[in-house]
Protein backbone atom coordinates (compact mmCIF):
# COMPACT_ATOMS: atom_id res chain seq x y z
CA UNK A 1 0.00 0.00 0.00
CA UNK A 2 1.36 3.54 -1.07
CA UNK A 3 1.07 6.10 1.97
CA UNK A 4 0.40 10.21 0.49
CA UNK A 5 2.46 12.11 3.08
CA UNK A 6 0.52 13.66 5.76
CA UNK A 7 -1.08 17.14 4.88
CA UNK A 8 -1.52 19.15 8.24
CA UNK A 9 -4.12 22.34 8.06
CA UNK A 10 -4.77 24.85 10.46
CA UNK A 11 -7.92 26.51 11.49
CA UNK A 12 -8.60 30.00 13.48
CA UNK A 13 -10.76 32.08 14.56
CA UNK A 14 -13.46 33.45 11.89
CA UNK A 15 -15.64 36.24 10.95
CA UNK A 16 -19.51 35.86 10.62
CA UNK A 17 -19.98 32.92 8.07
CA UNK A 18 -22.76 34.26 6.07
CA UNK A 19 -24.57 33.19 2.60
CA UNK A 20 -26.02 29.87 0.87
CA UNK A 21 -24.29 26.84 0.32
CA UNK A 22 -25.01 23.50 -0.99
CA UNK A 23 -23.53 20.37 0.28
CA UNK A 24 -22.75 17.15 -1.24
CA UNK A 25 -25.30 13.91 -1.84
CA UNK A 26 -25.97 11.91 1.01
CA UNK A 27 -23.13 9.22 1.28
CA UNK A 28 -25.66 6.63 2.24
CA UNK A 29 -28.42 6.87 -0.37
CA UNK A 30 -25.37 7.11 -2.67
CA UNK A 31 -23.96 3.88 -1.78
CA UNK A 32 -26.88 2.08 -2.05
CA UNK A 33 -27.95 3.80 -5.35
CA UNK A 34 -24.82 2.26 -7.11
CA UNK A 35 -25.29 -0.52 -5.61
CA UNK A 36 -29.19 -1.09 -6.96
CA UNK A 37 -28.33 0.09 -10.36
CA UNK A 38 -25.59 -2.36 -10.58
CA UNK A 39 -27.95 -4.80 -9.76
CA UNK A 40 -30.63 -3.54 -11.90
CA UNK A 41 -31.39 -4.57 -15.70
CA UNK A 42 -30.33 -2.03 -17.95
CA UNK A 43 -29.51 1.88 -17.40
CA UNK A 44 -30.15 3.77 -14.06
CA UNK A 45 -29.41 7.54 -14.18
CA UNK A 46 -28.07 9.15 -10.95
CA UNK A 47 -27.48 12.99 -9.94
CA UNK A 48 -26.15 14.78 -7.15
CA UNK A 49 -24.48 11.44 -6.48
CA UNK A 50 -21.63 11.88 -3.58
CA UNK A 51 -18.42 11.81 -5.46
CA UNK A 52 -16.41 11.33 -2.25
CA UNK A 53 -13.68 8.11 -1.91
CA UNK A 54 -16.23 6.27 0.10
CA UNK A 55 -18.45 6.13 -2.62
CA UNK A 56 -16.09 6.07 -5.07
CA UNK A 57 -14.69 2.64 -3.71
CA UNK A 58 -18.67 1.25 -3.77
CA UNK A 59 -18.58 2.57 -7.50
CA UNK A 60 -15.24 0.78 -8.65
CA UNK A 61 -16.18 -2.70 -6.45
CA UNK A 62 -19.23 -3.02 -8.62
CA UNK A 63 -17.43 -2.05 -12.01
CA UNK A 64 -14.86 -5.05 -10.91
CA UNK A 65 -18.30 -7.04 -10.51
CA UNK A 66 -19.36 -6.29 -14.32
CA UNK A 67 -21.98 -3.40 -14.02
CA UNK A 68 -20.65 -0.62 -16.51
CA UNK A 69 -20.50 2.94 -14.54
CA UNK A 70 -19.93 5.91 -16.38
CA UNK A 71 -20.32 9.78 -14.90
CA UNK A 72 -21.23 12.39 -17.52
CA UNK A 73 -19.57 15.89 -18.04
CA UNK A 74 -22.78 17.13 -16.39
CA UNK A 75 -22.43 15.21 -13.63
CA UNK A 76 -24.87 12.47 -13.66
CA UNK A 77 -24.16 9.04 -13.59
CA UNK A 78 -24.79 6.12 -16.01
CA UNK A 79 -25.29 2.68 -14.59
CA UNK A 80 -25.84 -0.04 -16.02
CA UNK A 81 -26.60 -3.26 -14.32
CA UNK A 82 -25.84 -7.16 -14.38
CA UNK A 83 -29.25 -8.40 -12.79
CA UNK A 84 -29.69 -10.00 -9.27
CA UNK A 85 -27.84 -13.34 -9.50
CA UNK A 86 -25.36 -11.50 -12.00
CA UNK A 87 -22.09 -10.54 -10.10
CA UNK A 88 -19.17 -11.79 -12.07
CA UNK A 89 -15.81 -12.67 -9.84
CA UNK A 90 -13.70 -9.68 -9.53
CA UNK A 91 -10.24 -10.38 -10.91
CA UNK A 92 -8.49 -9.14 -7.44
CA UNK A 93 -9.13 -7.95 -3.95
CA UNK A 94 -11.29 -5.62 -3.78
CA UNK A 95 -9.84 -1.90 -2.14
CA UNK A 96 -12.54 -0.48 0.36
CA UNK A 97 -10.61 2.47 1.08
CA UNK A 98 -11.78 3.64 4.31
CA UNK A 99 -15.03 2.33 3.48
CA UNK A 100 -17.59 1.09 6.53
CA UNK A 101 -20.55 0.75 4.50
CA UNK A 102 -18.96 -0.24 1.02
CA UNK A 103 -17.29 -3.00 2.64
CA UNK A 104 -20.29 -4.37 4.80
CA UNK A 105 -23.24 -4.09 2.34
CA UNK A 106 -20.99 -5.58 -0.43
CA UNK A 107 -20.11 -8.38 1.87
CA UNK A 108 -23.88 -9.23 2.10
CA UNK A 109 -24.19 -8.42 -2.07
CA UNK A 110 -21.41 -11.09 -3.08
CA UNK A 111 -22.24 -13.66 -0.08
CA UNK A 112 -25.42 -14.82 -1.88
CA UNK A 113 -23.07 -14.96 -5.58
CA UNK A 114 -21.31 -18.05 -6.46
CA UNK A 115 -18.19 -16.30 -6.57
CA UNK A 116 -15.10 -15.27 -4.42
CA UNK A 117 -14.81 -11.78 -3.17
CA UNK A 118 -11.72 -11.07 -1.16
CA UNK A 119 -12.23 -7.43 0.73
CA UNK A 120 -9.15 -5.13 1.81
CA UNK A 121 -9.20 -1.86 3.32
CA UNK A 122 -6.74 0.82 5.11
CA UNK A 123 -5.28 1.05 8.59
CA UNK A 124 -8.83 2.62 10.07
CA UNK A 125 -10.71 0.21 7.63
CA UNK A 126 -8.96 -2.98 8.96
CA UNK A 127 -9.34 -2.24 12.41
CA UNK A 128 -13.03 -2.68 12.37
CA UNK A 129 -15.28 -5.37 13.49
CA UNK A 130 -16.78 -7.19 11.22
CA UNK A 131 -18.05 -10.10 12.76
CA UNK A 132 -21.55 -8.75 12.84
CA UNK A 133 -21.89 -9.02 9.27
CA UNK A 134 -20.04 -12.93 9.30
CA UNK A 135 -22.24 -14.47 11.43
CA UNK A 136 -25.45 -13.39 9.44
CA UNK A 137 -23.99 -14.24 6.31
CA UNK A 138 -22.29 -17.64 7.14
CA UNK A 139 -25.81 -18.16 8.56
CA UNK A 140 -27.27 -18.07 5.22
CA UNK A 141 -24.56 -20.41 3.63
CA UNK A 142 -21.30 -17.67 3.08
CA UNK A 143 -18.26 -19.06 3.79
CA UNK A 144 -15.63 -16.27 4.96
CA UNK A 145 -12.42 -16.48 6.60
CA UNK A 146 -11.37 -13.01 8.20
CA UNK A 147 -8.06 -11.91 9.61
CA UNK A 148 -7.80 -11.71 13.58
CA UNK A 149 -8.29 -8.76 15.24
CA UNK A 150 -8.04 -7.30 18.73
CA UNK A 151 -10.03 -8.79 21.56
CA UNK A 152 -11.30 -11.66 19.32
CA UNK A 153 -12.51 -9.47 16.57
CA UNK A 154 -12.51 -10.91 13.24
CA UNK A 155 -11.49 -8.39 10.72
CA UNK A 156 -10.43 -7.61 7.25
CA UNK A 157 -8.69 -8.41 4.91
CA UNK A 158 -11.06 -11.22 4.39
CA UNK A 159 -12.36 -13.89 1.96
CA UNK A 160 -16.12 -14.34 1.21
CA UNK A 161 -17.07 -17.56 -0.62
CA UNK A 162 -20.62 -16.68 -1.60
CA UNK A 163 -23.28 -19.32 -2.31
CA UNK A 164 -26.29 -19.30 -4.35
CA UNK A 165 -28.64 -20.28 -3.75
CA UNK A 166 -28.45 -19.63 0.16
CA UNK A 167 -30.60 -20.42 2.76
CA UNK A 168 -33.12 -17.68 3.71
CA UNK A 169 -32.69 -16.25 7.29
CA UNK A 170 -34.75 -14.42 9.92
CA UNK A 171 -32.08 -12.64 12.01
CA UNK A 172 -32.61 -10.46 14.86
CA UNK A 173 -29.79 -7.78 15.16
CA UNK A 174 -27.73 -7.92 18.48
CA UNK A 175 -26.76 -3.98 17.30
CA UNK A 176 -28.26 -1.09 16.30
CA UNK A 177 -26.63 -0.91 12.85
CA UNK A 178 -28.07 -0.03 9.22
CA UNK A 179 -24.88 -1.70 7.91
CA UNK A 180 -25.78 -5.04 9.38
CA UNK A 181 -29.41 -4.77 8.49
CA UNK A 182 -28.94 -3.67 5.02
CA UNK A 183 -26.24 -6.18 4.59
CA UNK A 184 -28.78 -8.84 5.45
CA UNK A 185 -31.18 -7.77 3.05
CA UNK A 186 -28.89 -7.23 0.20
CA UNK A 187 -28.01 -11.02 0.98
CA UNK A 188 -31.99 -11.49 0.75
CA UNK A 189 -32.19 -10.04 -2.29
CA UNK A 190 -30.65 -13.24 -4.36
CA UNK A 191 -32.17 -15.75 -2.11
CA UNK A 192 -34.88 -17.96 -2.79
CA UNK A 193 -37.88 -17.66 -0.26
CA UNK A 194 -37.86 -14.61 2.40
CA UNK A 195 -35.06 -12.40 3.80
CA UNK A 196 -36.35 -11.16 7.36
CA UNK A 197 -34.61 -8.86 9.46
CA UNK A 198 -35.66 -7.84 13.02
CA UNK A 199 -34.61 -4.99 14.22
CA UNK A 200 -35.86 -3.47 18.12
CA UNK A 201 -34.08 -0.33 17.24
CA UNK A 202 -34.95 1.96 14.10
CA UNK A 203 -31.75 2.97 12.10
CA UNK A 204 -31.49 4.98 8.30
CA UNK A 205 -33.90 2.99 6.48
CA UNK A 206 -32.92 3.96 2.81
CA UNK A 207 -32.08 0.59 2.07
CA UNK A 208 -35.72 -0.19 2.04
CA UNK A 209 -37.32 2.58 0.57
CA UNK A 210 -34.69 2.45 -2.38
CA UNK A 211 -35.31 -1.57 -2.52
CA UNK A 212 -38.89 -0.52 -2.51
CA UNK A 213 -38.02 1.77 -5.18
CA UNK A 214 -36.21 -0.36 -7.34
CA UNK A 215 -39.06 -2.96 -7.20
CA UNK A 216 -38.23 -5.22 -4.60
CA UNK A 217 -41.00 -7.15 -2.54
CA UNK A 218 -40.27 -5.73 0.54
CA UNK A 219 -42.65 -5.20 3.33
CA UNK A 220 -42.11 -3.49 6.98
CA UNK A 221 -44.51 -4.40 9.80
CA UNK A 222 -44.11 -2.19 13.39
CA UNK A 223 -44.98 -4.66 16.58
CA UNK A 224 -46.83 -2.04 19.35
CA UNK A 225 -43.29 -1.71 20.89
CA UNK A 226 -41.79 -0.59 17.85
CA UNK A 227 -39.91 -3.39 16.73
CA UNK A 228 -39.78 -3.54 13.17
CA UNK A 229 -40.00 -6.59 10.84
CA UNK A 230 -38.45 -6.32 7.89
CA UNK A 231 -39.26 -8.91 4.98
CA UNK A 232 -37.58 -9.15 1.39
CA UNK A 233 -38.69 -12.19 -1.24
CA UNK A 234 -35.90 -13.20 -3.06
CA UNK A 235 -34.89 -13.76 -6.75
CA UNK A 236 -35.74 -10.47 -7.25
CA UNK A 237 -35.82 -8.53 -10.22
CA UNK A 238 -34.57 -5.20 -10.08
CA UNK A 239 -36.00 -2.19 -12.01
CA UNK A 240 -33.28 0.88 -13.63
CA UNK A 241 -34.06 4.21 -11.94
CA UNK A 242 -33.93 7.56 -11.98
CA UNK A 243 -32.46 8.96 -8.81
CA UNK A 244 -32.23 12.53 -7.26
CA UNK A 245 -29.49 11.77 -4.35
CA UNK A 246 -30.22 14.51 -1.81
CA UNK A 247 -27.51 16.39 0.15
CA UNK A 248 -26.48 14.52 3.24
CA UNK A 249 -27.38 15.76 6.89
CA UNK A 250 -23.90 14.25 7.89
CA UNK A 251 -22.16 16.71 6.19
CA UNK A 252 -24.66 19.91 7.07
CA UNK A 253 -23.85 19.04 10.42
CA UNK A 254 -20.63 20.60 10.73
CA UNK A 255 -21.80 23.81 8.90
CA UNK A 256 -25.18 23.95 11.43
CA UNK A 257 -22.93 23.65 14.35
CA UNK A 258 -20.40 26.38 12.77
CA UNK A 259 -22.70 28.90 12.32
CA UNK A 260 -24.74 27.94 15.54
CA UNK A 261 -21.44 29.18 17.35
CA UNK A 262 -19.35 32.17 15.31
CA UNK A 263 -21.15 35.01 16.86
CA UNK A 264 -23.24 36.98 13.67
CA UNK A 265 -23.19 34.04 11.78
CA UNK A 266 -26.58 33.57 9.01
CA UNK A 267 -26.45 31.13 6.49
CA UNK A 268 -28.48 28.90 4.36
CA UNK A 269 -28.12 25.45 3.46
CA UNK A 270 -30.11 24.10 0.33
CA UNK A 271 -31.37 20.72 0.06
CA UNK A 272 -31.01 18.89 3.34
CA UNK A 273 -32.14 15.59 3.49
CA UNK A 274 -34.17 14.84 6.45
CA UNK A 275 -35.44 11.58 6.49
CA UNK A 276 -36.27 10.97 10.08
CA UNK A 277 -33.92 8.05 10.95
CA UNK A 278 -31.25 10.81 10.34
CA UNK A 279 -32.23 13.79 12.10
CA UNK A 280 -32.06 13.53 15.33
CA UNK A 281 -28.84 16.30 15.66
CA UNK A 282 -31.46 19.04 14.74
CA UNK A 283 -33.78 18.08 17.40
CA UNK A 284 -30.53 18.05 20.05
CA UNK A 285 -29.54 21.39 18.78
CA UNK A 286 -32.64 22.94 19.14
CA UNK A 287 -33.36 21.35 22.53
CA UNK A 288 -30.02 23.10 23.59
CA UNK A 289 -31.22 26.81 22.21
CA UNK A 290 -30.09 26.46 18.29
CA UNK A 291 -31.79 28.49 15.91
CA UNK A 292 -32.48 26.49 12.87
CA UNK A 293 -35.22 26.87 10.57
CA UNK A 294 -36.73 24.69 7.85
CA UNK A 295 -37.75 26.06 4.73
CA UNK A 296 -39.42 24.64 2.08
CA UNK A 297 -39.87 21.02 3.49
CA UNK A 298 -40.42 18.88 0.44
CA UNK A 299 -39.21 15.56 -1.57
CA UNK A 300 -36.77 14.63 -3.21
CA UNK A 301 -35.65 11.24 -4.36
CA UNK A 302 -38.37 9.67 -2.24
CA UNK A 303 -37.10 11.12 0.89
CA UNK A 304 -37.92 14.33 2.75
CA UNK A 305 -35.51 17.42 2.60
CA UNK A 306 -35.98 21.15 3.46
CA UNK A 307 -33.44 24.16 3.55
CA UNK A 308 -31.93 24.91 6.52
CA UNK A 309 -31.39 28.54 8.01
CA UNK A 310 -28.85 28.59 10.71
CA UNK A 311 -27.98 32.13 12.87
CA UNK A 312 -25.94 32.55 15.61
CA UNK A 313 -27.47 30.98 19.33
CA UNK A 314 -26.69 30.80 22.84
CA UNK A 315 -26.38 27.10 23.49
CA UNK A 316 -27.09 25.35 26.76
CA UNK A 317 -26.14 22.47 27.88
CA UNK A 318 -28.67 18.99 28.25
CA UNK A 319 -28.40 15.27 28.55
CA UNK A 320 -28.76 13.61 25.57
CA UNK A 321 -31.75 11.26 25.13
CA UNK A 322 -29.78 7.70 24.06
CA UNK A 323 -32.93 6.74 22.28
CA UNK A 324 -31.44 9.11 19.52
CA UNK A 325 -28.92 8.09 19.11
CA UNK A 326 -28.97 5.74 15.99
CA UNK A 327 -30.42 8.60 14.08
CA UNK A 328 -27.83 11.15 14.65
CA UNK A 329 -24.85 8.29 15.40
CA UNK A 330 -21.97 9.93 12.95
CA UNK A 331 -23.19 13.43 14.50
CA UNK A 332 -21.82 13.14 18.07
CA UNK A 333 -18.12 14.06 17.23
CA UNK A 334 -19.22 18.09 16.00
CA UNK A 335 -22.16 17.60 18.83
CA UNK A 336 -19.63 17.31 21.24
CA UNK A 337 -18.32 20.44 20.21
CA UNK A 338 -21.28 22.38 19.98
CA UNK A 339 -21.73 21.31 23.39
CA UNK A 340 -18.14 22.68 24.59
CA UNK A 341 -18.97 26.30 23.93
CA UNK A 342 -22.49 25.47 25.41
CA UNK A 343 -23.41 26.90 29.33
CA UNK A 344 -23.47 24.12 31.50
CA UNK A 345 -22.92 20.37 31.29
CA UNK A 346 -23.61 18.48 28.45
CA UNK A 347 -24.08 14.85 28.62
CA UNK A 348 -23.87 11.19 26.51
CA UNK A 349 -24.79 7.89 27.33
CA UNK A 350 -25.06 4.91 24.91
CA UNK A 351 -22.80 5.30 22.93
CA UNK A 352 -20.83 2.32 22.92
CA UNK A 353 -21.15 2.10 18.92
CA UNK A 354 -19.23 5.32 18.66
CA UNK A 355 -16.03 3.24 19.98
CA UNK A 356 -16.35 1.10 16.22
CA UNK A 357 -16.07 3.88 13.80
CA UNK A 358 -13.06 5.29 11.29
CA UNK A 359 -11.72 5.56 15.42
CA UNK A 360 -12.81 5.39 18.59
CA UNK A 361 -14.78 8.37 18.27
CA UNK A 362 -15.49 8.44 22.41
CA UNK A 363 -11.51 8.39 23.16
CA UNK A 364 -10.56 10.36 20.30
CA UNK A 365 -12.98 13.32 20.46
CA UNK A 366 -12.19 13.49 24.64
CA UNK A 367 -8.48 13.55 24.32
CA UNK A 368 -8.42 16.39 21.46
CA UNK A 369 -11.35 18.46 23.29
CA UNK A 370 -8.96 18.24 26.35
CA UNK A 371 -5.72 19.49 24.11
CA UNK A 372 -7.85 22.92 23.25
CA UNK A 373 -8.65 23.48 26.70
CA UNK A 374 -12.80 21.68 27.31
CA UNK A 375 -12.98 20.13 30.80
CA UNK A 376 -14.49 16.64 29.48
CA UNK A 377 -14.92 13.15 31.56
CA UNK A 378 -14.86 9.71 29.48
CA UNK A 379 -17.14 6.75 30.54
CA UNK A 380 -17.68 3.77 29.08
CA UNK A 381 -21.04 4.50 26.13
CA UNK A 382 -20.04 8.43 26.14
CA UNK A 383 -18.80 11.94 27.24
CA UNK A 384 -19.80 14.61 29.83
CA UNK A 385 -18.67 18.06 28.53
CA UNK A 386 -18.29 20.79 30.59
CA UNK A 387 -18.98 24.67 28.29
CA UNK A 388 -17.63 27.41 27.81
CA UNK A 389 -20.82 29.61 27.99
CA UNK A 390 -19.78 31.00 24.48
CA UNK A 391 -16.56 31.75 25.57
CA UNK A 392 -13.72 31.11 22.69
CA UNK A 393 -12.05 27.89 23.27
CA UNK A 394 -8.17 27.71 23.90
CA UNK A 395 -7.14 26.40 20.77
CA UNK A 396 -3.52 25.72 20.35
CA UNK A 397 -3.13 22.43 19.76
CA UNK A 398 -2.26 19.95 17.19
CA UNK A 399 -5.09 17.04 16.63
CA UNK A 400 -4.61 13.47 15.44
CA UNK A 401 -7.57 12.62 12.87
CA UNK A 402 -6.74 8.77 13.16
CA UNK A 403 -7.71 8.51 9.68
CA UNK A 404 -11.63 9.56 10.83
CA UNK A 405 -13.20 12.69 8.31
CA UNK A 406 -15.16 13.28 11.24
CA UNK A 407 -13.25 14.06 13.50
CA UNK A 408 -10.98 16.17 11.31
CA UNK A 409 -13.99 18.11 10.19
CA UNK A 410 -15.10 18.50 13.52
CA UNK A 411 -11.64 20.03 15.06
CA UNK A 412 -12.06 22.27 12.00
CA UNK A 413 -14.83 23.49 13.56
CA UNK A 414 -13.77 24.04 17.04
CA UNK A 415 -10.72 26.16 15.36
CA UNK A 416 -13.33 28.56 14.48
CA UNK A 417 -13.83 29.72 17.77
CA UNK A 418 -10.79 29.19 19.39
CA UNK A 419 -8.34 31.77 20.58
CA UNK A 420 -5.41 30.13 18.80
CA UNK A 421 -5.43 27.82 16.02
CA UNK A 422 -6.13 24.64 15.79
CA UNK A 423 -3.90 22.14 13.48
CA UNK A 424 -5.25 18.99 12.28
CA UNK A 425 -2.40 16.57 11.47
CA UNK A 426 -3.87 15.29 8.20
CA UNK A 427 -6.83 16.80 6.41
CA UNK A 428 -7.01 13.94 3.52
CA UNK A 429 -9.36 11.58 4.98
CA UNK A 430 -11.94 14.94 4.58
CA UNK A 431 -12.57 13.86 1.31
CA UNK A 432 -14.06 10.53 2.23
CA UNK A 433 -17.35 12.25 2.49
CA UNK A 434 -17.08 15.82 1.63
CA UNK A 435 -14.28 16.77 -0.51
CA UNK A 436 -15.06 20.66 -0.66
CA UNK A 437 -15.76 21.31 3.16
CA UNK A 438 -12.41 23.48 3.05
CA UNK A 439 -14.02 25.23 -0.37
CA UNK A 440 -17.37 25.59 1.01
CA UNK A 441 -15.80 27.07 4.58
CA UNK A 442 -13.93 29.77 2.76
CA UNK A 443 -17.07 30.42 0.99
CA UNK A 444 -19.22 31.31 4.11
CA UNK A 445 -16.57 32.76 6.04
CA UNK A 446 -15.53 35.74 3.16
O1 LIG B 1 -25.78 2.19 6.54
C1 LIG B 1 -25.09 3.23 6.42
O2 LIG B 1 -25.01 3.86 5.34
C2 LIG B 1 -24.37 3.73 7.62
C3 LIG B 1 -24.69 3.24 8.86
C4 LIG B 1 -24.03 3.66 10.10
O3 LIG B 1 -23.14 2.63 10.50
P1 LIG B 1 -23.58 1.40 11.43
O4 LIG B 1 -24.54 0.55 10.69
O5 LIG B 1 -22.29 0.67 11.73
O6 LIG B 1 -24.18 2.04 12.66
C5 LIG B 1 -23.23 4.95 9.91
O7 LIG B 1 -22.38 5.15 11.00
C6 LIG B 1 -22.44 4.96 8.63
O8 LIG B 1 -21.80 6.20 8.45
C7 LIG B 1 -23.34 4.77 7.43
C1 LIG C 1 -19.05 5.62 10.17
C2 LIG C 1 -18.97 6.21 8.98
O1 LIG C 1 -18.82 5.58 7.75
P1 LIG C 1 -18.45 4.08 7.39
O2 LIG C 1 -18.97 3.18 8.48
O3 LIG C 1 -19.10 3.85 6.06
O4 LIG C 1 -16.95 4.02 7.28
C3 LIG C 1 -19.10 7.69 8.87
O5 LIG C 1 -19.19 8.17 7.73
O6 LIG C 1 -19.10 8.42 9.89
Amino acid sequence: MTHEPATPRRFSASTPLEGKIAIPGDKSISHRALMLSALAVGESRVTGLLEGHDVLATAAAMRAMGATIERRDDGEWRIHGVGVGGLLQPREALDMGNSGTSTRLLMGLVATHPITTTFTGDASLSGRPMGRVIDPLSQMGADISASPGANGTKTLPLMVRGLAPATPLTYRLPVASAQVKSAILLAGLNTPGITEVIEPVPTRDHSERMLRGFGADLTVEVDTDGTRHIRIVGEAELKPQTITVPGDPSSAAFFIVAALLVPGSDITIANVGLNPTRAGLIDVLRQMGGNIELIDPREVGGEPVADLRVRHSALKGIAVDPAVAPSMIDEFPILFVAAALAEGRTVTTGLDELRVKESDRIAVMATGLTAIGVRVEESEDGLVIHGSGGDPLAGDATIKGHLDHRICMSFAIAGLVSKAPVTIDDIAPVATSFPNFEALLTELAQ
